[in-house]
């Protein structure tokens, strides 16, 4: 039986199917500066509340445009400290990094815990075994009020991924893989559970998979946490998975998502060659410690190719203590990148460095689409921080592995 079905079984108590409509209690709900706006005013306005019903854990995290670009953002977060200290709502304020990777490394969310976000890449968080969902603001302002939420039980899908990857191979270029997928469409609408050689990612790269399921037009995805998933002990009947796929990890190559979306999948040597003028190496997709030591080591000794921006946004504070500890920032900073500070940022076209008329990105972020990081005639390769490193020293979109 998937782990999801699982897990909501034992949360109601009675056996669960895909299809069943499910009310449930929420363990943690978030929302960021680009959705609690409307949060707020959701709570205040509609639901007339002057304090929270629910007793779960809440958060809000200033991290889309932060720390402020505009007075429109700055008025925007104030009124987040406001309310958040009005409502008993917990807060990570600008600096501390983005969302759905201070869930991950806080320990915010759990194995069999249901999650509800306001913002599209919250399944990220499913790699620590939680269901979790992206809502809109609505939703969330209900979860957030009184600590439940609904939805109809999706089916699931297993990605078997068998082998290891090859050097310079990661989980970025696996996400990349699926996406390229012709029938890509059996991920739409269902719940991608991760299996197999789990290891062989490591729990960055994992995150990096679980965060792209949006992409992948997935309701969210999970990796079971290890062991959980063979305790089936044939006490849930239920159903099965609706499909499976598998990946051999040593046939994926690095791979690009070419401009104008995410399931326009090519091997990075069917594009080497293409100039590029920005590079960015972060987001929730990949600002993770696995991220910053790959493009510091291809960075060492270095340089960054005159004429290129390469950007590099630790997804968190702590990611980036760590990076400095381990020396990877001295590597970067030597080899002539640019840091950010841990935000969304450019991810978002929001701010810390927008791509002008007719300027050609490598990015490790998850969208590609038209004007996503600026001008709308700009275009965004999507890429392994491994590629986006090596393309960042030669200017050129290039295979890392000739700086193996
Ligand atoms: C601003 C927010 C609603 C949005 C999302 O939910 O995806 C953002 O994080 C993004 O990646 O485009
Ligand atoms: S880093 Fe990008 S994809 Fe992730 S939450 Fe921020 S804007 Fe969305």
């Amino acid at each position: 039986m998937p782990f999801i079905e699982r897990l909501l079984s034992k949360r109601l108590g009675k056996e669960v199917s895909p299809g069943d409509m499910v009310f449930v209690p929420v363990d943690l709900v978030y929302a960021h500066d680009g959705t609690a706006p409307l949060v707020i005013e959701v709570v205040v306005n509609e639901l007339k509340l002057e304090k929270r019903l629910a007793r779960n854990k809440a958060f809000f995290f200033i991290d889309h445009a932060s720390p402020a670009p505009t007075l429109a953002a700055a008025s925007v977060h104030k009124k987040m400290r406001e309310f958040a200290s009005r409502f008993g709502i917990g807060l990570f304020d600008a600096g501390e990094g983005i969302s759905h990777q201070l869930v991950i490394e806080s320990g915010l969310a759990g194995p069999g815990e249901i999650v509800v976000g306001a913002d599209s890449h919250t399944p990220t968080v499913g790699v620590t075994g939680a269901l979790a969902l992206g809502l809109g603001s609505t939703d969330v302002a209900v979860a957030l009020s009184y600590g439940y939420t609904w939805f109809t039980v999706p089916e699931t899908v297993e990605v078997v991924l068998m082998g290891t990857l090859k050097h310079m191979v990661m989980g970025k270029d696996v996400a990349l893989w699926l996406l390229g997928l012709k029938d890509v469409e059996k991920f739409h609408g269902r719940v991608i559970e991760y299996a197999g050689d789990l290891q062989a990612i490591g729990l960055d790269g994992l995150a990096t998979l679980t965060n792209m399921s949006t992409e992948m037009m997935a309701v969210t995805s999970v990796v079971p946490p290890e062991g959980l998933r063979e305790q089936t002990n044939g006490s849930w009947m239920g159903s099965d998975y609706v499909d499976e796929i598998s990946v051999q990890l040593d046939e994926v190559e690095p791979m690009v998502a070419r401009p104008p979306d995410v399931f326009n999948v090519a091997p990075v040597s069917s594009v080497e060659g293409v100039e590029v003028d920005q590079v960015f190496i972060g987001s929730c997709t990949n600002g993770r410690l696995e991220d910053m030591e790959v493009a510091a080591k291809i960075a060492r000794g270095r340089r960054v190719k005159s004429g290129v921006r390469c950007i590099v946004a630790p997804a968190s504070r702590k990611v980036l203590l760590e990076s400095l500890d381990r020396g990877y920032i001295d590597i970067l900073l030597k080899a002539g990148c640019i840091l950010s500070p841990p935000t969304c940022g450019p991810c978002v076209g929001a701010h810390m460095g927008l791509l002008a008329e007719g300027e050609v990105a490598v990015s490790t972020t998850n969208r590609n689409f038209p004007g996503r990081m600026g001008h709308r005639k700009s275009e965004v390769y999507l890429a392994s921080p491994a590629t986006a490193m090596a393309s960042a020293l030669t200017g050129r979109i290039t295979d890392p592995r000739v700086f193996a």
